[in-house]
C-alpha cells in the first residue's frame, strides 16, 4: 500500500469539497479518478500532495512530499528558461548530463536549449513530464494534463506517460474529465461524488497493446457513462 485515506473530508470555508472519500492504492497502480465538476477531484489530489491538510478522516502515505509529482493542465514551465533549465529546476547542476540524456530519449533532445514559447503545446507539455519524472517520484498526480491538447498529440502522451510510469514502477493518480482517458491510463477507475466513491472498475485489459481498438475499451466507457449519468 502506498496511499490509503478512510473517511476522509476536507472542508473550505464556505464549502465541503468532498466527505466519506476511501481509497487504497497499491504501489505501482494506476488509477483514474473522474467525477463531475465541482465534486472534489483537483481538493483530493492537492490533499495527497500534502499541501491541503484534512478535515476529517485519515491518510496514510507511504512517501513523503519530495516523492511527489504533480502536472496540470498549464505546463508551469518558466517562459525565461531554456527547457534543460526548467527541468534541471532546484536540482543539482549534476544533474544537467541526466536530464539531457532524459530529454533526448523522450523526443525532446533538439530543442532543449529553446525556451517554452517556441515549442507546441504538446511538447510543452512533454517536457512537464520529464520535469516531474527525473525527480523519480513515487507517486505522480496528474490533474487533467492533457485537456488542451488535439486528439493526436494527446494519444501519444497518453502512451508516453504510460509507459514511462509503468518502466519507472511509478504509482499513478489521474483525475480526468475524459472517460476515454481514464479507461486508457487506468488500471483501475474510481468515479468520485463529493460525498464519497461512487463506483470503482477494474480494468483487465490495462497492459494490452491493443486496447484501444478492443471492443472492451468502449464497453467500459459505456459502463462509466451511465454510472456517471446516474449520479446527476
Ligand atoms: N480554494 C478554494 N476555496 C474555496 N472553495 C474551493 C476552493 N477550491 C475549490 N473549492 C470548492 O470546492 C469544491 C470542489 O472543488 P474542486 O476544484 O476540488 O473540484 P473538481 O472536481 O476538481 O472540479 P473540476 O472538475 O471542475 O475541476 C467546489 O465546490 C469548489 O467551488
Amino acid at each position: 500500500m502506498i496511499l490509503s485515506l478512510t473517511d476522509a473530508k476536507l472542508d473550505y470555508p464556505k464549502t465541503t469539497a468532498f466527505q466519506h472519500f476511501s481509497l487504497t492504492v497499491e504501489d505501482g497502480e494506476m488509477v483514474s479518478i473522474i467525477g463531475r465538476s465541482g465534486c472534489g477531484k483537483t481538493s483530493l489530489l492537492y490533499t495527497i500532495a500534502g499541501l491541503l491538510p484534512l478535515s476529517g478522516g485519515t491518510m496514510q502515505r507511504a512517501f513523503g512530499n519530495e516523492g511527489v509529482a504533480l502536472m496540470f493542465q498549464q505546463d508551469r514551465l518558466l517562459p525565461w528558461k531554456r527547457i534543460i533549465d526548467n527541468v534541471l529546476l532546484g536540482l543539482s547542476k549534476e544533474k544537467t548530463e541526466e536530464a539531457a540524456t532524459f530529454l533526448r530519449s523522450m523526443g525532446l533532445g533538439t530543442v532543449m536549449h529553446h525556451y517554452p514559447h517556441e515549442l507546441s503545446g504538446g511538447m510543452r507539455q512533454r517536457v512537464a513530464l520529464a520535469r516531474a519524472l527525473i525527480r523519480k517520484p513515487n507517486i505522480l498526480l496528474l490533474d487533467e494534463p492533457l485537456a488542451s491538447l488535439d486528439e493526436q498529440q494527446r494519444e501519444m502522451l497518453q502512451n508516453d506517460i504510460k509507459k514511462y510510469v509503468r518502466d519507472q514502477g511509478i504509482t499513478l493518480l489521474l483525475v480526468t474529465h475524459s472517460i476515454q482517458e481514464a479507461v486508457f491510463m487506468g488500471s483501475r477507475i474510481v468515479m468520485m461524488t463529493n460525498k464519497g466513491v461512487s463506483y470503482e472498475l477494474k480494468n483487465q485489459l490495462h497492459d494490452d497493446p491493443n486496447l484501444r481498438t478492443r471492443d472492451e475499451f468502449f464497453s467500459m466507457q459505456k459502463t462509466l457513462r451511465l454510472h456517471l449519468e446516474a449520479t446527476r
